[in-house]
């Protein structure tokens, strides 16, 4: 009977203990399922707030501490790739209208009045010192001095100097007019006018008897306008009714390809680039590669802006010239100097004629000196001419170089 009794008791308590445990599991589960019903997908509606009531009206309940998280998402809820509608893709921006450089006869006229400031230090200057009554030995030292501040550099200023002594002791008496017609004529023939300035532009045959454009090579410091330059050149040339590609062989400075090929955009022409700290002969070789393709008239190649100490980048730019020398050869090579750099610019100058042959300069930022003077001492150091002259950040302020033009400018 005992045995019996032991036996009841421990089915009671079994059936007890296995009762407790379903209703515990029970109870877990159906708070996830109440949140559920709340919410429905949560997104048809946008109504359904998740009430613990599931009727979507009550006001949502704060997650307790031990409840569970709500999975992330329903079944309900999971989107298809048929079911999303992707926004229509916006067509690319239209390219921006070609532009039409302006012409480049008389821009060094139409832009004369930007060397006011040369024009008042030095031939305005010149001037009133020439037209003292007494030209004696402290006025020469004057004149000889205005030249010299005015960056003329101390050869041809004593040659000037020499020149308009002669002339003015032969003159005897000298009137304004005289004065002023005798310092241009002796301006025009110290700085050149019979000299080439011409950007050699014409194309001929490519090593493999093609068609070829001509070449034409951008070198200088950094800063002192190079990029700008070939940019601005590309419209000059594009004014006088040519084709060109832009070679962005300045891969050291990732925006100087940027700023080219912006450059190149607003006339309709290609820029080859390069990757960026790649090798600027490769991108110069491309890029003559590109102007025969397309039968262009002149590939401009913008060559990276080295400090001029350092041999070995200078080495590469020797390079460049070289490697595009294998399909034909360089037609011009200009060098851009800043003409508010005075003395240094002349060392510039220096270092670079001994890497590569300069055959043409390009004066920039001429706007901002009152030093004039340089074009003159500049041809005289690498004996070479002035063919460019920068005269303002405009895109077409950069005007082919007339000394007649020049000088009139200088002495007003
Ligand atoms: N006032 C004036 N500014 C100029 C002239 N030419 C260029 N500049 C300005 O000079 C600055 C430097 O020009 P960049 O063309 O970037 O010089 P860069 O030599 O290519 O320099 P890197 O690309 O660093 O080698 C720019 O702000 C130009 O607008 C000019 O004739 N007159």
């Amino acid at each position: 009977m005992e045995t019996v009794i032991l036996v009841v008791v421990i089915a009671l308590v079994a059936i007890a203990a296995i009762s407790g445990l379903v209703v515990g599991s029970r109870r877990k589960k159906a708070l996830p399922r109440t949140k559920e019903e709340g919410t429905g997908t949560g997104i048809d509606t946008g109504t359904g707030t998740g009430g613990a009531t599931g009727t979507g009206t009550a006001p949502p309940t704060e997650p307790q501490r031990g409840d569970e998280a709500e999975p992330a998402t329903t079944e309900e809820a999971r989107h298809t790739v048929e079911d999303v509608v992707l926004p229509p893709v916006a067509p690319p921006p239209p390219a921006p209208p070609l532009e039409t450089p302006e012409p480049t006869a008389g821009r060094l006229v139409r832009l004369r009045a930007r060397l006011s400031r040369s024009q008042s230090a030095l031939g305005q200057g010149l001037l009133s010192l020439l037209s003292r009554e007494r030209l004696d030995e402290e006025t020469w030292e004057e004149i000889e001095d205005t030249l010299l501040s005015a960056d003329v550099g101390v050869t041809p200023t004593q040659e000037l100097v020499e020149r308009l002594r002669e002339r003015v002791r032969v003159l005897g008496t000298r009137t304004p007019e005289e004065l002023r017609a005798l310092l241009r004529e002796e301006l025009l023939a110290v700085i050149g006018p019979d000299l080439d300035r011409a950007v050699h532009t014409e194309g001929g045959v490519s090593v493999e008897g093609e068609e070829r454009p001509a070449v034409v090579l951008v070198v200088g410091v950094n800063g002192t306008g190079k990029t700008t330059t070939t940019g601005k050149l590309a419209r000059v040339l594009v004014a006088d009714g040519k084709s060109v590609v832009l070679g962005a062989a300045d891969t050291f400075r990732a925006a100087a390809a940027e700023q080219l090929g912006t450059w190149g955009e607003r006339v309709g022409a290609r820029t080859v680039r390069g990757p960026e700290g790649g090798d600027p002969a490769s991108v110069a070789f491309d890029a003559v590669k590109e102007g025969i393709a397309e039968g262009a008239d002149v590939v401009l190649v913008d060559t990276a802006g080295r400090l001029h100490t350092k041999t070995g980048l200078m080495d590469e730019l020797g390079k460049v010239k070289r490697v595009v020398e294998k399909q034909g050869p360089v037609n011009e090579v200009l060098l851009v100097l800043d003409a508010t750099t005075g003395q240094n610019g002349l060392v510039q100058a220096r270092v670079f004629s001994e890497v590569v042959d300069i055959t043409g300069i390009a004066l920039t930022k001429l706007d901002g000196t009152a030093k004039g003077g340089i074009v003159i001492a500049v041809q005289r150091e690498l004996g070479v001419p002035v063919k460019l002259v920068g005269l303002g950040e405009g895109a077409d302020d950069l005007a082919p170089f007339e000394p007649e033009a020049f000088v009139d400018a200088l002495i007003g």
